[in-house]
């Protein structure tokens, strides 16, 4: 039978040394990726489908930001390894909450709407195999999916064509909010028209 709910897996990386093509920003870079990763974690806890929220970093002190807005948060399991990261996270994820389905998204996605995320999860839960969901420009991957058995995700450049290679399948459909991860200015300006999430939009007024 297929899960009917999904944990999803947040990393993220300390925000200080994160979010390293936005210096051009007149605010605190710490306090830029901090602020997109808070409003992540809480538009994916506000997603009927997402049973909890599994944060993963090294930051000692943001971690604490993390569990204030409900994460459960945990250090890297492997450093310096994302990917190795997250699938340490899927498993923690099978001994925790062994009927959900993992999921890996990116911390760094302001403007998500809890709408978008659930609509993919409705299409990521409907299938047996590994999905993800391709990034605004189509070459990243904002979401990756799978059961524990199959989980290998392949975040870094080009990991949507990984993904596509590695037999999972891309989720259809417009899911805005969801698609906009945020690595530089141009892409600050779209997440803004979108409409940001509160800590981030607080930051920038
Ligand atoms: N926990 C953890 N998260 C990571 C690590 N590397 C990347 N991430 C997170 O994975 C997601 C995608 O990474 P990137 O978009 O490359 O983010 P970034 O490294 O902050 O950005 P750049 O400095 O522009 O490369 C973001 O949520 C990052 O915080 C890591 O080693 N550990
Ligand atoms: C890690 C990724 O993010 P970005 O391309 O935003 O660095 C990715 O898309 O796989």
């Amino acid at each position: 039978m297929s899960p009917s709910s999904a944990v999803v897996i947040l990393p993220v990386k300390p925000p200080a040394v994160g979010k390293s093509r936005l210096v051009s920003i007149p605010v605190a870079r710490r306090e830029l990726a901090a602020a997109f990763a808070l409003d992540t974690a809480a538009a994916a806890l506000a997603a009927p489908r997402v049973t909890a929220v599994l944060a993963l970093t090294d930051d000692h002190l943001f971690a604490d930001e993390l569990a204030g807005v409900g994460c459960i948060v945990l250090p890297d399991p492997v450093d310096g390894d994302l990917n190795g990261s997250l699938r340490q996270g899927a498993a923690e994820v099978r001994r925790r909450w062994p009927d959900a389905r993992p999921a890996a998204l990116c911390a760094d996605l302001p403007a998500l709407l809890p709408e978008d995320l659930d609509a993919a999860l409705a299409v990521v839960l409907g299938r047996p195999g590994p999905s993800f969901v391709a990034d605004t420009e189509g070459t990243g991957t904002v979401l990756y999916s799978a059961s524990l058995e199959d989980f290998d995700p392949r975040f870094g450049t080009g990991s949507a064509d990984a993904h596509a290679l590695g037999g999972a399948d891309a989720v259809p459909g417009d899911l805005p909010t969801l698609r906009r991860d945020v690595d530089d200015a141009p892409a600050l300006a779209a997440a803004t028209r979108l409409g940001l999430g509160a800590r981030t939009r607080a930051l920038l007024h």
